[in-house]
């Protein structure tokens, strides 16, 4: 299957291999199947680790000052990176302890040899053994997590996370699925994660992401060939994805070049149309009309300046407002309310068959036949739903107590990526680890969301971006993604104290970032 993404599928040259994109996301088992392609492409699992480890010092000598650490090993290749990490540490002068959780005779391959490299104690990792610590090193279990820590190693892991010491975790906190981003059990919350050759999506999937404290992704050496066959899980959302497609204005253009956002709005909360139509306009759009039932018109066109606003017919028909081809991406939710009526003006726009957003109660309003949506759905159809909109179309998420099996991805990834096939359109499950998948399996994680945008109203904006990129005639998943960038980015450059009426103002920064990192 292709990705889709130019910067993930380009050729280096006459048969060189793929070079995979930093923003690619890889599942611990695709990890694993690069490291055992390694050798054959010249580099031994023995030089990855020395890398891995080398690097995991090095990471820690730049953000701490020598104090005593403790490094905890665990019986595979996470404990043998931990080897590597506390041999270097100590031959840089720092006071260094090696703690095993295992038996030392178990140790196989290139962790046993990194162990006798060491060439120092090894104490029997217990609870009690963290006292004095000046700093943790959290080499139990990596890519290997098989399943929910029990017995001994929770207990460990408790004892880590009482700790004072600050912690660093090698590759994932143990216990943490970096498939996945979820903890089955019991994980160790570390303030800096040191992963190696490309991030896991579990780095930046919920709860995992608040569990790795800063994340440093080192490059170990690992050969493109290695890589080359991967087709990554997801990818991490940043511009070199859809830059090339954004729709910058034209010095030849005009405003009916831009594209014209119709947005479709309720009765009440009367707000949630006005954010939508604002942030269309800001961030694209050449014209944004919101048609609106009669009832609303006067304040409606008394609040709004650039958009233009007209009024439904009291049967809310949307013909009229349809009748201009050039009204060329359609938004409706925000505000909508749940009328009977609203639903025939959802599947109404649906059937114009033009680049659409369906947000909020464009979606609720189908809880009780979720079907009569999702086989009206078409491929320039964005769905921006949070998790409660979300189940209430494709069913509830596995509850928080769920034993999901590691590395199974059931998660986000593969909600969404059902979600985005079933409806044949482009999902955005939305949250503060916000997914966008498409209906051919690309997916991408966006974490650049401050906690500030979990405020009333900032998903309308969300959906009047989208709409307005639509306008501008970006494709509907690269449109997605760079709005929830965008958005995200906005927020970020507000800092706290942000309204969800700040963000339309805050996008012109935004934009200016984005142009500036040609
Ligand atoms: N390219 C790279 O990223 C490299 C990564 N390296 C490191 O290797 C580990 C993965 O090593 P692996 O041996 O496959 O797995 P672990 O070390 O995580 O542990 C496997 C070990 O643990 C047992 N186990 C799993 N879950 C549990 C559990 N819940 N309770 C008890 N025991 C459990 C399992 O049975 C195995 O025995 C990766 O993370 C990196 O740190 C390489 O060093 C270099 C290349
Ligand atoms: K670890």
């Amino acid at each position: 299957m292709s990705t889709g993404h130019p910067s993930v599928d380009a050729r280096a040259g006459h048969g060189a291999p793929a070079r995979l994109s930093p923003h690619a996301l890889l599942s611990p088992a695709q990890m694993g199947v690069a490291d055992r392609a390694a050798p054959a492409a010249g580099v031994s699992g023995a030089r990855l680790m020395e890398a891995a480890g080398a690097a995991v010092a090095r990471a820690i000598r730049e953000r701490w000052a020598p104090t005593p650490a403790w490094v905890l090993c665990g019986p595979g290749n996470n404990g043998g990176d931990g080897f590597v990490a506390a041999r270097r540490l100590r031959d840089a002068g720092w006071p260094v302890r090696v703690f095993l959780w295992g038996e030392r005779g178990a140790l196989r391959g290139d962790a046993a040899r990194a162990a006798e490299a060491w060439a120092g104690p090894v104490e029997a990792a217990m609870p009690a053994c963290l006292d004095g610590a000046g700093l943790i090193v959290d080499a139990l279990l990596g890519a290997g997590l098989s399943r929910a820590p029990a017995g001994d190693l929770r207990t460990l892991i408790d004892a880590v996370n009482a700790a004072v010491a600050p912690v660093c975790a090698i590759d994932v906190p143990t216990g943490l699925d970096g498939a996945s981003g979820r903890c089955p059990g019991a994980a160790v919350r570390a303030d800096l994660t040191v992963t190696f050759c490309r991030r896991k999506p579990g780095h930046l999937l919920l709860p995992g992401r608040a569990l790795c404290g800063a994340l440093i992704c080192a490059d170990i050496g690992m050969p493109d060939a290695a890589l080359g066959a991967i087709v990554p899980a997801a990818h991490a959302n940043h511009p070199d994805l859809w830059a090339a497609l954004f729709p910058w204005p034209r010095s030849d253009g005009h405003k009916y070049r831009r594209g014209h956002a119709l947005v479709v709005g309720g009765e009440r909360m009367l707000g949630a149309s006005r954010l939508a139509c604002l942030a269309a306009a800001r961030i694209g759009a050449g014209l944004v009309t919101l048609a609106t039932p009669p009832a609303a018109w006067a304040i409606q066109a008394g609040a709004l300046t650039s958009v233009m606003v007209e009024a439904l017919p009291p049967d809310g028909a949307l013909d009229q407002a349809l009748a201009d081809p050039r009204r060329n991406a359609l938004l409706i939710g925000p505000g909508l309310g749940r009328a009977p009526q609203a639903g025939r003006q959802v599947l109404d726009l649906l059937t114009a068959g033009r680049p659409c957003v369906l947000d909020a109660d464009a979606l609720s309003v189908f809880a009780a036949r979720p079907a009569a949506l999702l086989d009206a759905l078409h491929g320039l159809c964005v769905l921006t739903p949070h998790e409660g909109e979300f189940a209430r179309l494709f069913g509830p998420a596995p509850g928080a107590g769920d034993d999901a099996t590691p590395g199974t991805e059931d998660d986000k990834l593969r909600r969404a990526r059902a979600a985005a096939r079933r409806g044949g359109a482009v999902v955005v499950l939305k949250g503060a680890d916000t997914v966008i998948a498409a209906p051919d399996g690309r997916c991408v994680i966006n974490d650049n969301a401050p906690p500030t945008l979990a405020t009333a109203g900032s998903g309308d904006v969300l959906a009047g971006c989208v709409a307005g990129l639509l306008a501008a005639g970006m494709p509907a998943f690269e449109a997605a993604c760079a709005a929830v960038w965008l958005h995200g980015l906005a927020a970020d450059r507000l800092g706290p104290g942000l309204l969800a009426e700040d963000l339309p103002g805050a996008l012109p920064g935004a934009l200016a970032v984005l142009a500036g990192m040609d």
